[in-house]
């Protein structure tokens, strides 16, 4: 995917304030939708709802239709059948509005590498219409997790791990209802990993909706509420969180490497 987090929210900067989402309890829906690329069928009969401060892991093998699927939410791919909804917004027919309340993170973060970190998120919140001051920056910097000593550091020497906090740092600031991640743990080690699925429990307890597109079983173990398995553009199987183990990992991995084969 090519879209960084910039576009979402210069594509949010003409829509006004963000007013109460009209979606009754899902922020990111998809029912039934069947989508693809020309004539090339990929996701069909699709289903897909994230309430509230839940995470949703989205697993699948290589080509399964995981990114086609934050493409819907992003608008970029149009359902030839069926519904999409971004807090209440149809992505396509209302792209500004829909992009106002949602925030997306590739695998790799783009941001300006001459800005610092806080130069960075008030430029793109300046933007989007949202600047409200260093003030509020600097808290959404440190509710995500990065070190007061880096806020003035120019991000060009930031490690992954670091990139995320200013991305999310952003939405954060943004106040978005939903945030999509696409591998966000790829090449992060453990120790980064655990730090960023914390960053998921703030964002949790905040009441952000996440989906997280990942191939990283153990990391959607450990923070998701649910897990979907995708295979050919079909919602397998969906589990959810259970009890103090939360999942049976063995079990996941089984299915998982089942489906990939
Ligand atoms: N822009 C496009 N035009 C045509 N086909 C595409 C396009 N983008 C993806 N595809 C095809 O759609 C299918 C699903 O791709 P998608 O990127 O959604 O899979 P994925 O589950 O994210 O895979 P991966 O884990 O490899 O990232 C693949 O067969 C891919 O080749």
């Amino acid at each position: 995917m090519n879209a960084d987090t910039g576009n979402a929210v210069t594509a949010s900067a003409v829509d006004g304030g963000v007013e109460a989402g009209k979606g009754a309890g899902n922020v990111l829906e998809a029912s039934s939708v069947e989508a693809g690329y020309g004539e090339r069928s990929i996701l069909r009969q699709l289903d897909l709802r994230i309430g509230p401060g839940e995470i949703y892991a989205l697993l699948g093998g290589n080509g399964a239709g995981k990114t086609t699927t934050l493409s819907l939410f992003l608008g970029f791919v149009e359902p030839t059948a069926g519904r999409v909804r971004v807090d209440g917004f149809d992505p396509v027919a209302q792209p500004v509005q829909a992009r106002r309340r949602l925030a997306y993170i590739p695998e790799n973060v783009a941001l300006y590498e001459h800005l610092s970190a806080r130069e960075n998120v008030a430029y793109l919140l300046d933007l989007a219409g949202q600047y409200e001051g260093d003030e509020a920056i600097d808290r959404a910097l440190a509710a995500a997790g990065l070190q007061g000593s880096a806020f003035d550091r120019r991000v060009g020497g930031f490690s992954k791990g670091m990139r995320q906090k200013v991305a999310i740092a952003l939405a954060l600031a943004r106040s978005v209802p939903a945030l999509l991640l696409d591998e966000p743990t790829s090449g992060l080690d453990p120790q980064a990993t655990s730090e960023f699925n914390r960053l998921l429990d703030v964002l949790r307890d905040r009441g952000i909706a996440v989906l997280m597109v990942t191939h990283d079983l153990l990391s959607a173990a450990d923070v998701a509420d649910r897990i979907g398995f995708l295979d050919g553009g079909r919602l397998l199987e969906e589990v959810a969180a259970d009890g103090e183990d939360r999942f049976n990992v063995r079990a996941l991995h089984r299915r998982y490497a089942e489906q990939a084969a």
